[in-house]
Formats: structure tokens, sequence, C-alpha cells
């Protein structure tokens, strides 16, 4: 008994010993660092705490850095000691150190991606996976995004913007407040299953099981500020999510099966038919890699795989294209001079008859690569409102920043290229909360223009968001099918909580999602 005590009281004296070795020398490293004031014994996390007390409490997290570098008047970059809560940060929040971070030297992706997006699209995701794997598996997605492969699905997704319409004139003729986020993730979502799956799931007005299985692992998400960096505390959600999981991966493995096993679809010449949505075309690019062009056995660990990547693209497109679409609302609802110069570009483009439009963009959906002011307007937006904030890397020890003449570790720092500050700085871009789509159309001599590297809502880089060109196109069409029949304004029908005088400021979802999923009202156009 005494020996038991004596080892017991000896492990935990040694224990603490290293725990204070390694706090001591953890803190030591960011003396000569740039930085908000540093506490010797609990480093920044002090400041994260005053910051996000400053905020609403549901605020999206990829603010904080943001408001620490207005708050300490930090300059183009700046490390956070936040041990042991989670990993030290190097933030950049500058166009060229992001460009050397993610198109220079295009640091690894770091453990807080999978950390937060593991729970959703698996441990195989391209989002999260490094080096030869994520080569393989961005090959893979490739082709089914590439825009020659969109071009098939435009009057598809005209359909879905239709119906997505008809929902918007029901809530015209009952003039009441409803969510709106909800509607246009649902049209998001059916146009992804369409693309990636190639299956109607009728999203809008049906209940499909996928669609389901995405909203709900997607809200059972963990939120709380300490939940982004410390496993999930609710035992209860974490057995929902595991049980949601194996549902959708088996809906999706069913498909995925179908595909496999449908046969080859030829003319009636006997050419093959080119195949264009994503599952086959990633099952294609899989058997090219594998090297004998055809799926013999499959393993659990290519569907895994496949499962995997398919949920990815789901998840990383649906939400943050819906975000972005609220905000093009938002924005245009408080803009009208923007609003009737997206009205008059569409008329222009399209002809006056609305009824037509969705005809004519079928019949000629190149006329969507004519809309440059509508490009101005979603460009504009997603400066202002990204839903991602950026990306996380791992610090390299053989690749230091160099900053006027100083060298600067990236090692042993989580390297995070914080797009949402770059987007919003005074220093890059001018009057950073005015919305001015002409920052986009201007020559590169104004003081307006956009300085290069500086828009990054996709991120740059071999990492750059594969469904960038498909997020454009969905949002465009979107809007042509919606703006010049209906008026729709932002609905909170409480006073509440604000960031930076923004009633619909981003919270925490899968990406940022307008605060109660953007109230609103629709009327038709006066
Ligand atoms: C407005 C809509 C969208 C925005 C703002 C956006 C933004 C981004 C950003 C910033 C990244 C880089 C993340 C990081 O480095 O950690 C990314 C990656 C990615 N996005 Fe998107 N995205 C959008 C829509 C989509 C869509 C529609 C798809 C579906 C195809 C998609 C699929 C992906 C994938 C698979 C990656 C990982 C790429 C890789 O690591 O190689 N995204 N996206």
């Amino acid at each position: 008994m005494g020996i038991k005590l004596y080892i017991a009281a000896a492990t935990s004296v040694a224990l603490t010993a290293m725990f204070f070795y390694k706090l001591i020398t953890h803190r030591r490293m960011f003396r000569n660092l740039p930085g908000p004031p540093h506490h010797w014994l609990f480093g920044h996390l002090p400041i994260m705490g005053k910051i996000a007390a400053s905020l609403p409490p549901d605020a999206n997290p990829q603010a904080y850095a943001h408001y620490i570098r207005k708050e300490y008047k930090l300059g183009e970059f700046f490390y956070l000691d936040l041990w042991p809560l989670t990993e030290s940060q190097l933030v950049c929040c500058d166009p060229e150190i992001a460009a050397y971070i993610t198109q220079v030297k295009n640091f690894d992706k770091g453990a807080m991606i999978s950390k937060f997006m593991e729970p959703l699209v698996g441990k195989k995701s391209v989002v999260a996976l490094n080096g030869a794997e994520w080569k393989m598996v961005r090959r893979v997605l490739n082709p089914g995004f590439a825009t020659s492969a969109l071009q098939q699905h435009i009057p598809n997704i005209i359909n879905d913007a239709c119906i997505f319409a008809g929902i918007l004139e029901e809530h015209a003729k009952k003039g009441d407040v409803f969510p709106m986020e909800e509607h246009v993730a649902r049209v998001i979502i059916n146009i992804m299953c369409r693309v990636a799956l190639d299956i109607d799931c009728k999203a809008q007005t049906e209940d499909h099981p996928l669609t389901a299985g995405i909203r709900m692992q997607a809200d059972l998400q963990p939120v709380a500020l300490l939940a982004r960096y410390l496993p999930d505390p609710n035992p209860y959600r974490r057995w929902l999510r595991a049980r949601n999981t194996k549902r959708i991966n088996k809906l999706i493995v069913n498909i995925v099966q179908d595909r496999i096993n449908k046969p080859e679809t030829v003319t009636a010449d006997g050419k093959k038919i080119k195949k264009h949505h994503f599952v086959d075309l990633a099952l294609e690019a899989f058997n090219e890699q594998s090297g004998d062009g055809k799926v013999t056995g499959i393993s659990p660990q290519f569907l895994e795989m496949m499962t995997s990547q398919i949920k990815s693209v789901i998840f990383a497109g649906h939400d943050s294209s819906a975000n972005t679409v609220c905000y093009v609302f938002h924005e245009l609802s408080r803009h009208p001079k923007i609003l009737a110069k997206v009205r008059a570009e569409h008329d222009e483009i399209l002809g006056t008859d609305i009824d037509k439009a969705a005809d004519i963009m079928k019949a000629n959906p190149a006329l969507l690569n004519k809309m440059d002011y509508t490009l101005a307007v979603i460009k504009e937006t997603l400066r202002k409102w990204p839903p991602i904030a950026g990306s996380y890397r791992f610090g390299s020890k053989e690749h230091p920043l160099s900053h006027n003449g100083n060298t600067y570790p990236t090692y042993p720092f989580a390297c995070y290229v914080n797009d949402y500050a770059i987007m919003r700085s005074e220093e890059v871009f001018p009057e950073p909360l005015a919305f001015k789509p002409e920052r986009f159309l201007v020559p590169d001599d104004h003081p307006l223009a956009v300085p290069k590297n500086a828009w990054r809502p996709f991120e740059k880089g071999p990492r750059f968001c594969v469904g960038e060109a498909m997020a454009l196109i969905q949002t465009k069409v979107l809007l042509v099918m919606v703006l010049r029949k209906f008026d729709i304004s932002v609905a909170y029908e409480h006073p509440g909580p604000e960031m930076e005088g923004e009633r619909m400021y981003q919270t925490l979802h899968v990406t940022a999602k307008p605060k109660d999923s953007m109230p609103a009202r629709v009327s038709f156009r006066k």
C-alpha cells in the first residue's frame, strides 16, 4: 500500500513537473514574436476570451483573429499562443504571406481541419488529406467539377432554380417571414446531388433520406466555442452523429454500387456516351489510377474513399454556397441601386420577358459568362462574407517566413491563412465594410482595384476550392431566376445581438451561416 501511494505521488509530481516544463518552454517561444500582449502563464488565452466576450456568443470564431488584430493594431502577421486549448498559431493577414504559404510552398493542411471536418466527411476526405494521397484524390475529383462537365448540368440547375422561385412565390403570396437559408440549402443540396450522384432527391419538396441525413449531420456539429477545439462533450450527440453517419454512408454506398453495376450507355451507332456526373467520372479516374481499367473487387477501402469524397463535396459545397446566396440577397436588399444594375444586366442579356429567361439560358448557357456585373456582386459578397475564413496549414522547419529583412518561424505553429482578416483589411480593401462591386470592375491602377492575391474566398494554390466554378454558376442561375421577380428583405422580428452593426452576422454551422438562418420576407417586385 505504502509503495503504491509512493508511486502514485511520484507519478503525479513527475507529470506536474513535465506539464510546467512544457508550459514554460512553450510560453518562452513567444518572447520575441509579434502578437498581442502575452501572459507568462496563460499565453493569449485571456485575449481570446476577451475578444470572444466582446462579440455575440454564437459569432463565428473565424472572426476572432481579425478582431484581435484590430484591437491590438497588429501587422501583416502575428502569433497566438493558445496552448493547451489548441495549437498555437501564426495568423497571416497579408496577401503575399498567404500566397507564400498556400501557393508558393503549399504547406500541408493542419490538424484543426481534420478535427472539425472528420465527423462530417470521414477520415479520407480530400479536404484534410495531404501528400500523395491528397494528389490522387484531387485528380479523381477534378473532372467532375471541370467547366466542361458542369455545362451539361446547367439545364437541370435551371430547373431546380425554377422550383425555388415557385417556393418564393408561395411565400410572397402569404407574406410570411421564413428562414431563407433553409430553402436555399435545399435547392443547393438538390443541385449537388444531381451533379455528384445523378439523382434528383427532390430536396425542395420532399424529405429524401439523404437530404434529411445531410441536414441533420450539419445540425449535429457542436457549435460552442470550446467544442471547436475540444472533443464534443455531449455523448448523446456523438451517438446520434455516429448513427446518422452510418445511414448516410449506406445510402451513398448503394448509389455507388448501382453506378458500378450500371451498363455502359451507348448511342444508336454504338459509341460510348460521355459521362459527366461526378460519381462516374470519379469511378473512371479511380480505375485509370489503379491501372486495370475496371473496378473489380469493391474493397471496403475503396468504398470508404468514394463515400468520403462524395460527402466532402456535398458538405463543403452546399452550406458555403447557400450562405453566399443569402448574403447576396441581404446586400442587394439594402443597396437598391446595385440591385437595379443587376436587374438591368439580366434584362440586357436575357431580354425583359422574365418567363422566357429559363429557356433562353438553357439554349445558350454561355450567356451566364457575360454577366460581369452580377459576378462582381457575387465576388464582393464573398469578400465581405466569406463562408470559410481561410486555411489551416502545418508550419515547416525548412520554410520560415522572411519579412522586412527578418526571419520568423512557421514551425511548430499552425499557419492560419486568415482570408477573412485579409478581405476585411482597410489597407488591402479600402472601406472594407462598404459593399462595392466596382472593386472587381475598375482598372488595375484605380485606388479601389483588388491587389494581387487579395481576393481569396475559394483559397488559392493547388488546394483551391474544387467547386469554385460550380458555386459561381449555381449562384448566378439562382439570382437570374429570382431577382427580377421578387423583392427580398431581411426580417428579424426582434432586436438582438449585432456585430459591427450587423444583425445578420455570421454564426458557426458547417461554414459561416447567417444568424437564425436569415429570417426573410419576399414580395412581388414593385
Ligand atoms: C461559395 C461557395 C464556396 C466557397 C466560398 C468555398 C470555399 C472553399 C475554401 C476556402 C476552400 C479551402 C479550404 C481549406 O484550405 O481548408 C475550399 C475547399 C474545397 N471545396 Fe469549396 N467552397 C465553395 C463551394 C464548393 C462547392 C460547390 C464544392 C463542391 C464541389 C466545394 C468543394 C470543395 C472541396 C472538395 C475542397 C477541398 C479541396 C482540396 O483540399 O483539394 N466547394 N472551398
